[in-house]
């Protein structure tokens, strides 16, 4: 089963909870929330406050994708804003195993993000833990690039990796993801697709959705 997650990074901030409420609409599963500090990734979007006002008013789930540096710090704050999963990237985590356990204390599902040139051995020791891991098929740092193809490779040596294992974990993937290029990623193992371009800025999001999904599967 294909789950559709919106990245609000391409939605109209300032019809934010109206672009929520049309994706939902169009049957999406997750919304997804981009959070960039300037520091990890060169560009800065938005906190908890922003999360908070949207919480109540979508039973989509929040999965948010923290793109910041030190995220122990803000993993409580996000959670009481209404985070239900939260993705740290593996590249800004001196403890990657502290971390995983410090989101997974607050009740919320815990996920591993890794850029497009971090290797899977990373995940090696805490694959067990995780709930989901995010393969950006992207640099992360903004909406609307294109797709790097090396990646689906990558998400084909996960898909085995959590076979082997025997466990079930989602495999999310984020960055370039278009109703032309999806089935590649779907394909290849992954089944919660982070989309921000194609769908919030396409003319028509209800049609758009239909279709992703219908060349997912
Ligand atoms: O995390 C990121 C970018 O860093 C993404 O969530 C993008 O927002 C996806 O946008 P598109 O590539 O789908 O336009």
């Amino acid at each position: 089963m294909i789950k559709l997650a919106p990245s609000i990074l391409s939605a109209d901030f300032s019809n934010l909870l109206a672009e929520v409420e049309k994706v939902e609409k169009a049957g999406c599963d997750l919304l997804h929330i981009d959070v960039m500090d300037g520091h990890f990734v060169p560009n800065i979007t938005l906190g908890p406050p922003i999360v908070k006002s949207l919480k109540g008013k979508t039973k989509m789930p929040f999965d948010v994708h923290l793109m910041i540096e030190k995220p122990d710090n803000y993993i409580g704050d996000f959670v009481e804003a209404g985070a239900d999963i939260i993705s740290v990237h593996s590249e800004a985590c001196t403890h990657l195993h502290r971390t995983v356990q410090h989101i997974k204390k607050h009740g919320v599902k815990a996920a591993i993000a890794l850029n497009p040139a971090t290797p899977l051995s990373v995940l090696d020791y805490v694959l067990e833990d995780l709930d989901m891991i995010l393969i950006m098929t992207v640099n992360p740092g903004f909406g609307g690039q294109s797709f790097i193809p090396s990646t689906i490779d990558k998400i084909k040596a996960l898909k085995n990796m959590i076979e082997r294992r025997n466990l079930n974990i989602d495999i999310q993937v984020d960055g370039g993801i278009k109703p032309d290029n999806i089935h590649l990623v779907t394909e290849a193992g992954a089944n919660v697709i982070v989309a921000g371009s194609a769908i919030f800025n396409s003319e028509d999001i209800m049609t758009t959705v239909e279709l992703m999904r219908k060349n997912a599967e």
